[in-house]
């Protein structure tokens, strides 16, 4: 069985040659999602008149989680089929509003996760970004069609 992957419509463009999930089997794995709009803005991110710029963790997370749970969507998944997350972030002071913002989505019964920080991210006002496998029986997602 070929792999299927998938670029998903009204979700922001990839910025590179790669699809925003990939189906192996009964495996889905969602390529790092970030807070990023179809539009390229940024969820999280506010620039006032004068340049400066806020950059909340909060909405941050609960953009990337959102923009994950629409990608599964594409392949008949949800944020229950998770079994692995790995998160990037910029900076660890950020980890206790990030870890807030995972607890209304996850419990101890939810994916396994890594969280390291990264010196830097795709775009300088992102603070996150995440990565994931999910599974998903085939059978089970034509079910649902
Ligand atoms: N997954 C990657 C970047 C994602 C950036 C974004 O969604 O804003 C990558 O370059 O590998």
């Amino acid at each position: 069985m070929k792999a299927r992957a998938t670029l998903v419509a009204g979700k922001a463009t990839p910025r590179g040659a790669f699809p925003h999930i990939k189906r192996a089997g009964d495996f889905l794995f969602v390529s790092g999602t970030s807070s990023r709009r179809p539009d390229n803005s940024l969820d999280g991110v506010e620039v006032d008149a004068l340049g400066t710029t806020a950059l909340d963790i909060a909405v941050q997370t609960r953009a990337v989680i959102s923009n994950m749970r629409d990608i599964l969507a594409s392949e008949g998944a949800t944020l229950d089929d998770l079994v692995e997350v790995s998160t990037f972030l910029v900076n660890m002071n950020d980890f206790g509003g990030y870890n807030r913002v995972w607890a209304e989505f996850f419990d101890a019964t939810g994916p396994t996760r890594t969280t390291v920080a990264v010196h830097q991210l795709p775009h300088p006002h992102l603070l996150i970004e995440m990565k994931a496998i999910a599974f998903r029986p085939l059978a089970l997602s034509q079910e649902n069609e």
